[in-house]
This record gives structure tokens, sequence and C-alpha cells, in this order.
């Protein structure tokens, strides 16, 4: 089984999550809170309250955990694709795979991807939820003083169970929206590139910006229920599963609620998957 893929898809998560971690936090404030009014005014009051650190909350831990997540995605996509048309990375461009076989691997390493994020995600999302400032000495400490002692007081609280809460939202939010990643990245780099040959830097730079932005609005409506799943359980459970938080969801703010934080995950969207797919495809091929 190659490996490069997986190692390649390490680092071009790790160097798109920093680039798009702020925007994840107002997504995520956006997605679960209501003492927002829009975009603008959530970053101004967690630019005032909590410094410019407060958009890089939770982000240590999905540098080493979430980048991991990237790399089973990419990885997973890769050696699938390897296994459903016998072609690898380097030979692609020549004898390139039916879009079939492209969203059925997008789908296979989405749904692995999910199960091996699911707890580090849960711990981004509970840790970019606290508003508390960053450090001000004398004020009460946050509920959870890092990613260790959140996802320690998980376990203890909520049992081992309570570490994948949401997890079911999420694999049904990765799994047919990876296939429409990879499918718009490769439809697009075959659009604009001359047959047999590699796409152009700024290529690849559109088709993974376009690839991020198509499968993110399609995952908004899972997105928001997963973040909501995830948060509940806090103090008290609310919803009963999946459905019981969408149709609660639906009733109490409308059809709108599904596309909660649309916005903010396109323009997150872009610049993150445009620079981890050019990272990417310019690491395999420096070591092809
Ligand atoms: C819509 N979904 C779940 C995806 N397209 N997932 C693939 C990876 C996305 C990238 N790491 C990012 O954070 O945008």
């Amino acid at each position: 089984m190659p490996v490069e893929e997986f190692v390649a898809g390490w680092i071009s998560g790790a160097l798109g999550l920093v680039l798009g971690h702020p925007f994840d936090t107002v997504k995520v404030r956006l997605q679960t809170q209501t003492t927002y009014r829009g975009i603008t005014d959530c970053m101004v009051k967690i630019y005032r309250h909590e410094s410019l650190l407060g958009f890089f909350k939770g982000m240590s831990f999905p540098i080493a955990s979430v980048a991991v997540a990237n790399s089973v995605l990419f990885g997973v996509y890769s050696n699938t694709l390897l296994l459903l048309t016998a072609t690898s990375h380097q030979e692609r461009r020549a004898q390139p795979p039916s879009y079939t076989h492209i969203f059925l691997a997008g789908c296979t390493g989405g749904f692995l991807q999910a199960y091996c994020l699911a707890p580090f995600d849960l711990i981004k999302v509970r840790l970019q939820n606290q508003t508390e400032p960053v450090a001000q000495p004398g004020s009460p400490p946050p509920q959870y003083q890092g990613p260790v002692h959140c996802a320690a007081s998980i376990f203890r609280e909520e049992g081992y169970r309570g570490l994948f809460r949401g997890a079911w939202a999420l694999m049904l939010r990765d799994t047919p929206t990876v296939g429409i990643y990879f499918i718009t990245y490769e439809g697009l780099c075959r659009q604009y590139t001359p047959e047999g040959q590699n796409p152009s830097s700024a290529t690849v730079l559109v088709a993974g910006g376009f690839a991020g932005i198509a499968s993110w609005v399609a995952a908004t409506p899972l997105d928001v229920i997963k973040s909501r799943m995830q948060m509940d359980g806090l103090r008290r459970r609310v919803y009963q599963g999946v459905l019981d938080c969408m149709m609660s969801s639906v009733r109490q703010e409308g059809l709108g609620v599904f596309f909660r934080g649309v916005t903010i995950n396109s323009a997150r969207a872009f610049p993150v998957n445009a620079v981890t797919f050019l990272s990417y495809e310019y690491l395999l091929r420096w070591w092809g």
C-alpha cells in the first residue's frame, strides 16, 4: 500500500487547517450560540472579549489530529482508487478513472476519516464554544482547560460513548460530501487541463477551492446538526438522536437553520482546500 499519499495528506491538511481555523471558530459559534447577530458581530465580539487568540482556540489539537484525519482521507481515497482502477497516483493523468470510481473512493475516504475525526472534532467544538477570555488573571477558569482536560472531563462525565457524541451526524455529513469534493476537484482539473498533462498550479488552486465550496455547501445542513449534537449533553441531554435534533431545530428556527454558517463555511473552504490540494499535488510530484 503506497504511504506517500498519507504523508502528503497530513502535511497538506495541517497547512489548510492553520489557514482555516479562525473561520472555523466563527462558524461553530454561529451554529451553536444565539448571542451573535452575524459573521461581523461574532468576529468583533470574539476579538473584543478574547483577543486574536480567541480565533485560535482549540487549534493545537486539530493540528496533530485533524491533520491525521486528512491523511486518512487522502490515503484511503488514493488507495481505494488503486483497488478499483489498478492505477497509482502518477498513472491517473494518463488513464483517468471514471467519476463513479472517484465518487466511491471519495465516499470511502470520507466515511473512514469521519470515524477517526469524531472524538477530535468533538473536543475542538467544545473548546471553540468556550466564550471566556483567554487566561485572564483572577477570572474563573473555563470549564475545559485544554484538549486533554476536555477529553478527560467528557470521558468522566459522559463516558466513552460521550467522546463519540455527534459521530453519526459526522459520518452522514462526510460520506457523500467527500465524494462530491473529489468529483468537483477532478472534474474542474480535467476541464482546464490538456489531456494527459498535470494541471497547472492555478488550476489546482481554483479546482481545490471550488471543491471545498461545493462540498461544504452540501455538508452544511448536517454540519449544523453535528455541532448541536456535539454540544448536547454538556449540561443535560436535549436531543434523542440525529433525526430528533433535525426536527426540533426546524420546529424552533425554521428551515433556514440548515444554512447557518454556510457563508463562513464557504469563505473558509476556498483558501483551505486550495492550499490543501496544491501542497498535496506538489508533494506527490516531488516524491514521485
Ligand atoms: C465537506 N467535507 C466534509 C469535506 N470536504 N471534507 C474533505 C476535507 C475538507 C478539508 N479538510 C476542510 O476542512 O475543508
